[in-house]
């Protein structure tokens, strides 16, 4: 390790962010691992210091005696006497902060630590956590390579190359559920969903003190946002964004843009704090809906003198809701006689007066600068909007996509754990499909792993065909071919070499996949086990399909033998009568027809309907409750797998257990999987274009 890469000492003043992250990225191209991780997580921690020393340092100098306006004006009061007194105050403002970045960060602390604009997103989008994990997965940290992984995923759903390493990691044998845990989300959303989740099951007392730190933590995230817009940067971007505007006139023009620019960032934290990482809509009225669950709750449980508070707060945003307005009524009633002391919040008064006064000045610059401001918040008094502005305001809100609450509460608590690591999305759940215990699941596949799973079955049938088993006509249709492999028979071809070992694999991974979310979703409490698993694909056989009037699958319960004229089902042989839930895991949908489809017992009506699509589970009880069929394949191939487990211990699936032995061999031990499999891919290795913002390219440290 070259010396100079060792992390600095604890409590030195940091280094600036962008150079040591410049840095990381020199040493992770290079592929010197340990450095990279030494520089990347110190440019993490100097990009925090930075951001709690602004805090601080803000905090410090309003609250410092004589740096706030004198109160009364001095001898030569008279028009303008205001001038002076206001400039030395800025005067002073400044010498303070000045001496506090200088003791907190080292002399020129400010101006030696600004972050150009290009560094500032890559953080914003958790870059260097993408660099994080593929260096510390060369290192063979597999735990805090997954939760570099996972942090950066969160923030980035949608990467799909994230995606695969994630499945990848997922699959290695050092890395532990509880390792994707996610290094930078604020905890205050983690409060705010278990609040929402007490809630959810009408545990007012327990989602209290959640609610609580939620609303707490979430203004503190909202002071800490606003501390950032004093900071050289944020004037340097909206400089560069309102280029030519404003920066040409004299003293208090200059003054005026740059306090417009201070006001409109502060403004846009509200949206910034509401907003969950990885998403692009805030959550609407974080604030006022935050106070109202307050209320409720804790008029449930009984405290009234909070509930007067906390609705008294939201009365601040909305002066006139109804609702709130008879809750008051209610609990002053129930108090009795009546509390003097009992006002709003004292933290949600100076927010909404501050806010206040500060979108109030905003209109003024709009109106009369041609300053402009989006105004974040849906309860702004219309008698601060201008009046031209007003019904424009209301139509934009109105078309305004809004992100939605988080999903409802789960039945279980960890199944929020189960979803997470998988990165899978519960898309129906049984309420949504019309039935009891049904749901659909999406993204527990990506599209290389169906990819995998297609090629497998088609070597597999070609296999077949070679030796002259042609997939044969389905037992449900005529107008169908259908071939179906089991796990054992896919190894036994992957062991002759007749298929890849690397799908065979995959099909016993992703049936313990399927099996552990079915248990985790359905039966956290008594375990599943793999009764049955078998890879389907269903073709149309061309020229056969005009006018075709029978299903591709006919109505049926999988554990029970359905009579559609009493709606009884017989739980006994010929059904696999130990059966207890279903699954079908789909890999693609290039196909007409095929959808699934839930019926009523009388096997006539439909409830449901599902289409297949790669990486979406369908799993549901086995039994009469979940009558279902598929529509016949018209044109193209269905592929699908299709699981049962089994609370009963002695059906599990013994081909399972050989099928793995078979694929494991004598020689191969679990140990180096992370040495056999190919591992993530590495982001890409191009440097991010540091000079651009900057003006020069970022220089070597003289010290390395
Ligand atoms: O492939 C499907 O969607 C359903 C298959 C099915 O219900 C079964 O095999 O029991
Ligand atoms: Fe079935």
């Amino acid at each position: 390790e070259p010396p100079g890469l060792a992390p600095p000492s604890p409590g030195a003043p940091p280094q600036a962010p962008d150079l040591l992250y410049a840095d990381g990225l020199r040493a992770y191209a290079a592929g010197a691992w340990a450095p990279a991780v030494a520089l990347l997580r110190e440019a993490l921690r100097s990009r925090a210091a930075l951001g709690r020393a602004r805090l601080d340092c803000g905090a410090h100098c309003a609250a410092e005696p004589g740096v706030s306006l004198p109160a009364a004006p001095g001898p030569d009061s008279g028009p303008g006497a205001w001038e002076p007194l206001l400039l030395r105050a800025a005067l002073r403002r400044a010498e303070c902060l000045t001496q506090c970045w200088a003791r907190r960060l080292g002399p020129g602390g400010a101006a030696r630590l600004r972050v150009g604009s290009a560094i500032r997103d890559a953080f914003r989008r958790r870059e260097p956590y993408n660099y994080l994990q593929r260096a510390y997965y060369q290192l063979k940290k597999l735990d805090l390579a997954a939760a570099a992984a996972h942090t950066f995923f969160v923030a980035n759903p949608a990467h799909l190359q994230m995606r695969e390493d994630m499945a990848k990691y997922r699959r290695m044998s050092g890395v532990r559920p509880q390792s994707f845990r996610d290094l930078e989300t604020p905890p205050y959303w983690a409060a705010f969903d278990t609040g929402l989740e007490h809630l959810g099951r009408q545990e007012a007392g327990l989602a209290l003190p959640w609610l609580e730190e939620a609303l707490q933590e979430s203004l503190a995230q909202v002071e800490s946002c606003r501390a950032g817009c004093e900071g050289p940067e944020e004037q340097e971007r909206e400089a560069e964004e309102e280029e030519g505007t404003g920066s040409q006139g004299g003293l208090y023009e200059a003054i005026a843009g740059h306090w417009t620019r201070v006001l409109q960032c502060r403004q846009r934290c509200v949206g910034d704090v509401a907003t969950r990482p990885g998403r692009s809509l805030p959550v609407p009225d974080f604030f006022p809906t935050q106070l109202r669950r307050l209320h409720e709750a804790h008029a449930q449980v009984g405290n009234l003198s909070q509930a007067t508070e906390n609705v008294l707060s939201f009365l601040l945003f909305y002066p006139e809701d109804e609702a709130a307005k008879t809750a008051l009524d209610r609990y002053q009633a129930q108090l009795g006689e009546p509390r003097p002391g009992l006002g709003p919040r004292e933290d949600i008064q100076r927010f909404v007066l501050r806010s206040l006064g500060e979108k109030r000045q905003l209109y003024y610059a709009v109106e009369h600068l041609g300053a402009s401001f989006k105004d974040p918040d849906l309860w702004t008094p219309a008698a601060f909007i201008p009046e031209g502005l007003r019904e424009k305001l209301r139509e934009d809100q109105e078309k305004r996509p809004w992100d939605d609450e988080p999903p409802q509460p789960k039945p279980l608590t960890h199944w929020k754990d189960v979803l997470l690591m998988e990165g899978v999305t519960l898309t129906q759940d049984a309420r949504q499909l019309n039935g009891s215990e049904r749901a659909v699941l999406d993204g527990l596949l990506t599209p290389a792993e169906c990819g995998v799973l297609l090629q497998l079955a088609k070597d597999a049938a070609e296999a077949g065909a070679r030796s002259g088993y042609r997939g044969r006509r389905s037992p449900h249709t005529p107008h169908e071919r259908f071939e179906g492999l089991t796990v054992l028979k896919a190894a036994q071809l992957a062991r002759a070499g007749a298929v890849g070992s690397q799908g065979a694999q995959l099909l016993l991974e992703v049936s313990e996949r399927v099996r552990s979310l079915t248990q985790a979703y359905f039966s956290p409490d008594r375990p599943l086990h793999l009764s049955f698993t078998h890879l389907v694909c269903r073709s149309a056989i061309e020229g056969e399909q005009a006018q075709r009037m029978d299903l591709s699958h006919p109505v049926h319960a999988d554990n029970c033998v359905l009579d559609p004229d009493t709606g009884e089902c017989w739980r006994e042989p010929p059904a696999y009568t130990y059966r207890d839930y279903s699954g079908l895991l789909y890999l693609n949908d290039d196909f007409q027809g095929g959808d699934l489809f839930f019926t009523e017992p009388n096997a006539l009506t439909v409830t449901a309907q599902v289409r297949p699509r790669c990486g979406r589970l369908v799993a549901f009880s086995s039994g009469v409750e979940n009558p279902h069929g598929v529509w016949a394949v018209t044109r193209g191939r269905r592929c699908a797998l299709a699981l049962w487990h089994t609370w009963a211990p002695e059906h599990r699936e013994q081909e399972w257990t050989e099928a793995k032995a078979l694929l494991r061999g004598p020689e191969k031990d679990e140990e180096d999987v992370a040495s056999r499999d190919p591992g993530p891919e590495p982001p890409s290795r191009r440097l991010p274009r540091l000079q651009d913002k900057a003006g020069k390219p970022p220089r070597i440290r003289e010290e390395l």
